[in-house]
């Protein structure tokens, strides 16, 4: 069924959010300027596609071709062709060991594939290395977050800068050229880390965070270069449910800002609230592509979920113990809040996201 495009209107904003409200009123699409929102048109634009494998999409930012990377006897990646729709968000799905972080690798640059090519705006990324990349404006957080515990906050978001465009062997002859530029860093430095709500942190190590704060500190960071991607791998893992709110705020706000978004998450609360469209993977391959709504309904994705086959249907001791495991699931909800407070959200109740 196709989605609901009143569900990704721009959001009001979040009472917790104060910057975010200047931030967007800065920003395309969510200032009154009868404009609509980036995030509209990706959703608009891939409304009507096939929910079908290596799917053609109107305006691709990212393509993917033929991409192999074995590891001894293993293939952890063979993609025969994807395609990642400008101004989106396009949530990276599978089981556990699907193959979803050695493509992250691959595409940006840590990795290097046994075949495939892959581009963005049709430069070729093959071959470069991670700077590089992020240089041409792919940026990528990790599972578990690289900020660097014996620097401040400050001085990683500062590291965060050294990919940018506007850094240059001439500007550095220029004098007072590296002063200037470090200035100009510093300022944007403490716009993100407001934005962050991390500024008061600006002089702590990075190693007292907690966990949530250092992924929040590792998205920053992804901005200083003024990437056009941003390739987050499960960014809400580990954090309490308090900061999943605000870092999924601060997901959708990259889409606000017309970045293109890849996010791998297992969480399929998160999934489907902030995806425009949902990739699946599963050894290594994908499997099923489409809108959120689409991958439950599809049978390969729930097999390779339950590491079952079409055509080996479930012993009496395997569906006892998937129902087991389900029941288990309901109880742990049950007792805890759970991690996305739909009831809570202002911009859910508004259907505008
Ligand atoms: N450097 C490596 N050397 C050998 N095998 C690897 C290496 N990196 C990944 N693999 C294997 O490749 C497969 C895909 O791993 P990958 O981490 O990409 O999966 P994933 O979908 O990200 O899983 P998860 O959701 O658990 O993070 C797994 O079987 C993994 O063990």
């Amino acid at each position: 069924m196709p989605a609901d495009p009143s569900a990704h209107g721009a959001h009001a904003a979040r009472p917790e959010e104060l910057s975010t409200a200047q931030v967007a009123a800065a920003l395309p699409g969510t200032a009154p300027t009868g404009r609509p929102a980036p995030q509209r048109l990706a959703q608009a634009a891939l409304k009507d596609l096939p929910w079908e494998v290596g799917v053609a999409k109107p305006d691709p930012a990212i393509v993917v071709d033929g991409v192999t990377r074995v590891f001894g006897g293993l293939t952890a990646v063979s993609v025969d062709h994807l395609e990642i729709q400008r101004g989106g968000i396009t949530g990276l799905i599978g089981p556990n060991g699907a193959g979803k972080t050695t493509l992250f690798n691959l595409m940006t640059g840590f990795d290097q594939p046994n075949t495939g090519t892959w581009s963005f705006d049709g430069k070729d990324l093959g071959k470069l290395a991670p700077h590089q990349v992020a240089r041409l404006g792919v940026v990528r957080t990790f599972q578990l977050t690289k900020a660097l515990s014996r620097l401040t906050v400050l001085q990683n978001m500062l590291l965060g800068a050294q990919g940018q465009r506007g850094e240059s062997f001439l500007r550095a002859l220029v004098p007072g050229g590296w002063r200037a530029q470090e200035k100009e860093n510093t300022e944007k430095a403490m716009d993100l880390l407001r934005r962050f709500k991390l500024d008061a942190k600006k002089d702590d190590f990075a190693g007292i965070l907690s966990g949530g704060q250092r992924k929040l500190l590792e998205m920053a960071r992804a901005l200083m270069s003024d990437p056009k991607v941003v390739m987050l791998d499960e960014p809400m893992a580990g954090v309490n449910p308090a900061l999943t709110q605000s870092l999924l705020g601060h997901v959708k706000d990259l889409r606000e800002e017309g970045m293109t978004v890849i996010f791998v998450e297992h969480d399929m609360d998160v999934v489907r609230d902030i995806s425009d469209w949902v990739v699946v993977m599963a050894a290594g391959k994908v499997i099923a592509e489409g809108p959120p709504e689409s991958v439950s309904q599809n049978q390969a994705v729930v097999d390779a979920y339950l590491g079952a086959h079409h055509d080996a249907p479930l012993t009496v001791e395997e569906e006892d113990q998937v129902l087991a495991e389900v029941e288990a699931e309901i109880a742990r909800e049950e007792q805890g809040p759970p991690r996305v407070p739909h009831a809570n959200r202002s911009d859910e109740k508004d259907g505008l996201v």
